[in-house]
């Protein structure tokens, strides 16, 4: 999926809704377990429940890697099953030295047909370079995560002042353009997002930490939102675990439905 299709969804869907596919065979409900596969299973409803709602789809590849084989044929599957006009991204966290990034490339947008792979930056251009060459795919790069351990190096100063995170963004946008690259950072540092949105005006933000991890949507539309919308707001646990009772679909629908209403308002409010 390319950037004005991404952008045509969400004017479509008045939606920049990303839903977190991250099951864990814990916290799904136990009516599911009895199914041959209950990670498909899940993800299947939750998909079919919150379409109307979502542009985009993010499985956290950990979710499934932990349950071996099958928990990667799940992952499989649910890519599989998603449908084209959402943009499909595997939240991996890879990067490596260059032949290796290549397979991971491979992996993820040949085998499993991903549109979008996080990627993370630590180990320079040429760790990096190799996902930007997949044509029509998505590189998206960590910058400011919403974890409290962001703080250990991403907000680390130099002498002149400048944090780590601002440096990978002046870096890393020379590598790929606004149509092959996007950047992590977590509605839980809505202010920072301005200081992210000097450096890199044009660029899709993928947004993770509202819901459960309590960041605010109104500040990252107020911060972050550019003439494109440029932003994709995941929430998982806040919509995957609305309720752990055979309703569970529903009650994903239901907040799913919550944070479009807020997206679309915000839409309006700032003339998108
Ligand atoms: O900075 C980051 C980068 C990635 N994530 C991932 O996003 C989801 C968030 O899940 P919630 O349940 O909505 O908190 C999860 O897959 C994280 O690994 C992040 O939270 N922050």
């Amino acid at each position: 999926m390319n950037k004005s299709q991404l952008v045509e969804q969400i004017r479509q869907k008045q939606s920049y809704l990303c839903v977190g596919l991250d099951p864990s065979l814990e916290k799904i409900p136990s009516h599911l377990l009895k199914e041959k596969d209950p990670v498909f299973a899940f993800n299947k409803v939750i998909i079919d429940e919150t379409l109307d709602f979502a542009v985009a789809y993010k499985p956290n590849t950990a979710f499934y890697e932990a349950l071996g084989p099958s928990g990667w044929e799940s992952l499989e599957k649910t890519l599989e099953y998603l449908p084209s006009s959402v943009l499909k991204i595997a939240d991996a966290k890879r990067g490596d030295i260059g032949n290796t990034s290549t397979l991971y490339a491979k992996a993820f947008f040949e085998t499993l047909k991903a549109d979008a792979i996080t990627v993370a930056p630590y180990m320079g251009k040429d760790s990096v370079a190799p996902f930007l060459e997949f044509e029509g795919k998505w590189v998206i790069l960590l910058a400011l995560t919403s974890n409290t351990g962001s703080l250990d190096f991403q907000l680390f100063q130099d002498t002149s002042g400048t944090q780590l995170f601002e440096e990978v963004l002046k870096k890393s946008q020379t590598w790929g353009t606004v149509d092959n690259l996007m950047y992590v950072v977590g509605a839980t540092r809505g202010e920072k997002i301005a200081d992210v949105r000097k450096i890199i005006p044009d660029h899709f933000l993928l947004v993770p930490g509202v819901g459960a991890q309590g960041g605010s949507l109104q500040d990252v539309a107020k911060y972050g939102m550019n003439d494109n919308v440029g932003l994709l707001v995941n929430s998982s646990r806040g919509i995957l675990y609305a309720s752990s009772g055979v309703d569970f679909g529903k009650a994903a629908r239901n907040e799913a439905h919550k944070l479009q209403e807020e997206m679309e308002q915000s839409l309006q409010e700032y003339g998108r």
